[in-house]
Order: C-alpha cells, then structure tokens, then sequence
C-alpha cells in the first residue's frame, strides 16, 4: 500500500498520487510504501566475521534468503549445508524471525543420493550451477553438465528441487560482455529442451537476451533473479573517473540498453523476475588491489534500490510482487505474512561498515537515497 501520511490511498491509485494535482513532495507530505516482507532469492553470507557482520543488514529487511553455498570449501552436502544454516542462526540479532534458506554446491561428483538427502533435510532448497571457473570460488564448479550431471538433475526433477545457474561461458576466447549470451545459447537452451521439467533460475541476470529468454520459457519452471547494480548501473560505472572496484560484480555490468531492458522486464508485471541482490561482501583490501574480487556488497541498501528504479520507472505498484510474491509462487513457498515500510524521506547511505577483519564498502557509499526502510506499524 502506498499513502501520504493521513492520507492513506490504494497502490492501485498510484497514478493518481503522481499526477500534478496531487504532488506529495511539493507539498511537503511524506510519502510511505508498504509492502509484504520481501525476500532475497540470491545472497552471499560468507562466514566467520564476514558472516556476523552482514546477516543483520538482510535480516532486518528480508523475511528469508536463498544462501549461496560458494564458501571455502564450498557447500557441496546436505549435512554441510544444516551446519552452515546453525552457524547463521548463531549470529542473528535477538528476535529476528530471518529464515535462511539453504543451497548445494553442484560438482562433477554430486550423486542423486545427495539430492534426496538435500529434499529430507527440510533446510535445503536449491541446488545452485557454478561453471568451474566462473565466478568467486567456483573452481570447484562443473566442467561438464551434460557429461556429468544430468542423472542429478534428473533426481532434483524428482524432488522438484530447482536449478539456480550462474548463466556464463568459462571460455576465455569469449569476450566477458557476450559470455551469458553465448551461455544462453550453448548450455541453457539445449538443457531447457533435454529437462523441460526441471526448474530453473538464471541468476543476476545482465542482458536483453537473458530476458528474452526467460519469457520464451514455462512460466511455471523457468525464471530469473534481478540485482539492484543489473537495474542501475550501465557499464560506464566501471570507469567513471577511474577504475571504480565497488560496482566490479559478475557478471559484469553490461551496456545501456541491456539495462533497459531488464527495467523494463521487472517492471512488465511479469511474474518470471523476482527479488535477488546478489549481495556479495568482499573486505574492502580484496576489492582495492592489483586483482580485486568480483561481488557488490548492497545488502544494506537493497530495497531503497529496488524502489527508486519503479518509482523512476513509473511502476511502483508493481515492486510488491517483484519484491514479495513473485519469488516464493516460484519456489512453491508461502508469501510472508508480516510487513515492512519504505518511507520516502532521504537518507545517507554510510561510507563503509567496519567489522573484526577490516570494512566492507557498500553500493552507493555516502551517497543520498530517497526510501528509508522503518519498522512496520
Ligand atoms: N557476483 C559476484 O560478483 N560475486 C559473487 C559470486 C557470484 O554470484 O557470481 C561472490 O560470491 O563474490
Ligand atoms: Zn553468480
Ligand atoms: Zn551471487
């Protein structure tokens, strides 16, 4: 629900609230936006310090998270993943009622086996593809999935387990701009028509082919993750007045219009694009250096994000069901029952947030952002 304060008015009436006749921010009256507690279907916790620090920043916007398993060493079983979802819960502040939802690492080696552990555990909600070498530790990933996985996806059809795949080529004669196209079309597409029953989310999609294909797909068996840098930021972020390590993600920012048409596919009203920041914490040192480490940390600012691009976007009415039901439809899950409220007074997004190891620098430092999250009345 949208209201000016005192004068509450439906989402549906949006367009009303825009229109020159009733301007909010002329008159000085504070604009509130309440949604269904959203959830995060893509994240990145860490662990150790990294892990204490950053789960209060998702756990006091999001109801729950799909946790990515690429640890050192990765989370490759089910008995791995319980351990991992403990060490979470240990480190949340008093009274949160975060849910963190728990993912394998795919390997050449994982058995169907594992698959039916995975499913019995309760805990374990995806299985999640990293091509061997893709990405932040993914070396462990799959070099081969046709040669050596299909049998496990086989098993998670079964279990009606879906498939979350970082969707890039590991080719290092395909340039870094084309490898999720040329994923696409060399690994997705045929994996699509072998399983057509698998479930699937192409993760932090980057291009207009990425889009194009998911609404070529099942709506009930195929969809993707959107982050807030894929729906701000063009690749002219990179070099902005200098190399600018903080908005380094992968995959990599993409050109202009690929950003265009990922707004307006989130924007669409289409059910197949939901929630998932990728939140990717690096310590600042791992980011400023000769090599620095591929991730955003935005956590913290996430849904300030999300809300400025569809109210940029003129679709504010449609950030509930990205935010909030269109993730747990997918993955079959309940929409949460509780709230949260974005109230449109501008805050100061902080430098950097220290923890025991260093600091962690997040999307859009010291800068303005027009949606404040509050507590919920
Ligand atoms: N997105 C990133 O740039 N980095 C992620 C890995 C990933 O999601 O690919 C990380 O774990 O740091
Ligand atoms: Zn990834
Ligand atoms: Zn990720």
């Amino acid at each position: 629900m949208i209201k000016a304060l005192g004068f509450p008015c439906k989402v549906s009436a949006y367009a009303f609230c825009k229109s020159e006749a009733y301007h909010p921010r002329k008159k000085g009256i504070t604009m509130e936006l309440t949604l269904t507690r959203p959830d995060d279907w893509h994240t990145h916790l860490r662990d150790g310090d990294l892990l204490e620090a950053v789960v209060p920043h998702s756990a006091s916007l999001f109801g729950r998270a799909i946790v990515m398993p690429n640890l050192k060493p990765p989370v490759t079983t089910t008995a791995a993943a319980v351990a991992y979802r403990e060490s979470i819960l240990k480190v949340l502040p008093f009274n949160s009622n975060f849910n963190p939802l728990m993912t394998l690492y795919l390997t050449d080696n994982t058995s169907p086996e594992e698959i039916k552990l995975a499913r019995r555990s309760g805990v374990v909600y995806a299985v999640k593809l990293y091509p061997a070498g893709a990405t932040t530790n993914s070396q462990d990933g799959v070099t081969d999935i046709f040669g050596k996985c299909l049998p496990v996806l086989e098993e998670m059809i079964e279990q009606n387990m879906p498939l979350l795949v970082h969707g890039e080529v590991t080719d290092p004669n395909v340039d870094v701009f084309d490898r999720e196209k040329v994923f696409i079309d060399t690994i997705l597409r045929p994996l699509i028509q072998r399983l057509p029953q698998l479930k699937l989310v192409m993760e932090h999609i980057t291009t207009m082919d990425a889009v194009k294909f998911i609404e070529s797909c099942s709506e009930s068996n195929v969809a993707a993750t959107v982050t807030p840098q894929h729906l701000l930021l063009n690749r002219n972020s990179l070099f902005q007045g200098g190399l600018q390590p903080h908005n380094y993600c992968l995959p990599v920012l993409k050109r202009e219009s690929h950003r265009q048409a990922i707004v307006s596919a989130v924007t669409s009203g289409s059910k197949q694009f939901f929630l998932g920041t990728d939140s990717a914490p690096h310590e600042r040192q791992r980011k400023e250096c000769s090599c620095g480490c591929a991730g955003i940390y935005n956590a913290p600012v996430a849904l300030s994000l999300y809300a400025k691009v569809f109210e940029k976007a003129g679709a504010l009415d449609k950030l509930e069901a990205f935010t909030s039901f269109n993730g747990p439809d997918f993955y079959g899950l309940p929409r949460n029952t509780t709230t949260i409220t974005l109230r449109r007074s501008p805050w100061k997004v902080p430098e950097s947030y220290s923890y025991a190891s260093g600091e962690i620098i997040p999307m859009f430092a010291g800068q303005t952002l027009e949606w404040l999250p509050v507590a919920s009345p």
